[in-house]
């Protein structure tokens, strides 16, 4: 028998009785408030903050909420399976951790934390290449438990090659190549506190500790801090990259390739022609293009260019439950999840990590039965008001 998320609330309910009452709030869209005042003002606009006047991130909520489940009833929901395949792997839920660089600025314990919390719930963790811990640290803190690494496509192949093949050797399997960052997005709140962690060597340490970026200073690190987040900020990105760039990472990657930051279908068909895996229809939870479009608004278009070609994968705005289903009516595989896991990794470290997880599919798992459905598979675009289904 599958586990049943949604016994998480049973497991509270009865822990009242015994007097205890659960220590973060089980709705995750109030994390976000309480994180703002446990946090220092500089890591607090940098993790809830977004580009431009926050359009982007205003319209990833608006998109997912002008979204409406229609329910059905009498459909026998009593055992459910929320485990799906993705990209060859089995998940419990269509859930992962989206890769969230810099953890240090909320939380001592940073990444292995977050990494150690999704290895305890079963679900996969997405390592982002600015990290404040060295990959293959984090990759010792989740045994072997399912790991993914993001990268950041730097202007040096060395460095990039040699980020590969660490990672494989770290035993990465899948490779997030994030595509909407090659210039860092206008923060007004981060501008306005002139914060940004990489200058304070926070988010470098794949770098710092990488040989091929060694290679490339003229002093060790230690000698010349300053030297060294100059020489990272010269090679962090490259606006410079165009599609056949991506043969390379081909070459040097031989677990499936999937891309960050998909919004337009002929972005996906090109993704599927390059030979790549999936895409994330994303834009980086609305810290990149000011004005953009909602997330969930450019996914079903992605889904009918590519879906028979590419796994779709979704993120940006996810909050609750019932937007992990919204995002799977829409065509999705499974969603990443942002902010409300460092939010929880701010507020009580890796137990606050896995809280966020639990409840988060809880409400998924009663979104589901509630809405007369036993598994992720049935659910489609017939399932939201206006749709038809396939
Ligand atoms: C503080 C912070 C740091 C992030 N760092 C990265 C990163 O290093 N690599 C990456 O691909 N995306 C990064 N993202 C974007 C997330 O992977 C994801 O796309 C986004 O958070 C999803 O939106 P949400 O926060 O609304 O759930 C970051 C997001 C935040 C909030
Ligand atoms: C250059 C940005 C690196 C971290 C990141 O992706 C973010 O802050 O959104």
């Amino acid at each position: 028998m599958a586990k049943h998320w949604a016994d998480f609330q049973y497991e509270i309910y009865l822990g009242g009785m015994g007097g205890a009452v659960p220590r973060l709030p089980m709705d995750l869209t109030r994390l976000e408030e309480l994180a703002e005042h446990r946090l220092d003002a500089g890591p607090a606009g940098y993790v809830a903050g977004s580009a431009g006047n926050g359009s982007t991130a205003r319209a990833n909520r608006e998109a997912l909420e002008r979204h409406r489940i229609v329910p059905r009833l009498l459909r026998d929901v009593g055992e459910r399976d929320l485990s799906v395949e993705v990209l060859g792997r089995a998940l419990p839920a269509p859930v992962a951790l989206a890769p969230v660089g810099v953890l240090s600025i909320v939380h001592p314990e940073a990444e292995p934390a977050a990494a150690r919390a999704a290895a305890a719930q079963g679900v996969p963790y997405i390592l982002s290449s600015a990290s404040s811990t060295p990959m293959e640290q984090v990759a010792e803190a989740m045994g072997d438990a399912e790991r993914w690494f993001q990268l950041y496509w730097a202007k040096d192949r060395e460095v990039t090659r040699s980020f590969l093949e660490r990672a494989k050797g770290a035993g990465y399997s899948v490779l997030v190549v994030t595509l909407d960052t090659p210039l860092l997005g206008w923060r007004p709140r981060d501008l306005e506190r002139a914060y940004l962690p990489f200058l304070h060597g926070v988010g470098t340490a794949n770098y710092f500790s990488d040989p091929a970026f060694r290679a490339g200073l003229d002093k060790p690190v230690h000698e010349d801090p300053n030297a060294a987040v100059l020489h990272f900020a010269g090679m962090f990105g490259d606006p410079g990259k165009t599609w056949p760039d991506l043969a390379f990472l081909r070459e040097h990657w031989d677990g499936p390739i999937v891309l960050k930051g998909v919004l337009h279908p002929d972005d996906a068909r090109l993704a599927a022609d390059a030979g790549m895996d999936g895409v994330v229809v994303s834009n980086h939870g609305g810290r990149q293009v000011a004005g953009g479009v909602g997330a969930a608004d450019a996914l079903a278009d992605v889904v009918r260019a590519v879906g028979d070609r590419l796994t779709v994968l979704f993120d940006s705005g996810v909050r609750t439950g019932d937007d992990v289903f919204k995002a799977l009516a829409l065509g999705a595989s499974a969603v990443l999840l942002g902010r409300p896991y460092v939010y929880g990794l701010a507020l009580d470290g890796q137990a606050g990590v896995e809280h966020v997880v639990r409840c988060l599919l809880a409400e998924f798992d009663l979104t589901l039965a509630l809405s007369g459905h036993r598994a992720p598979g049935s659910v489609d675009a017939g399932c939201l008001a206006g749709g038809t289904s396939s």
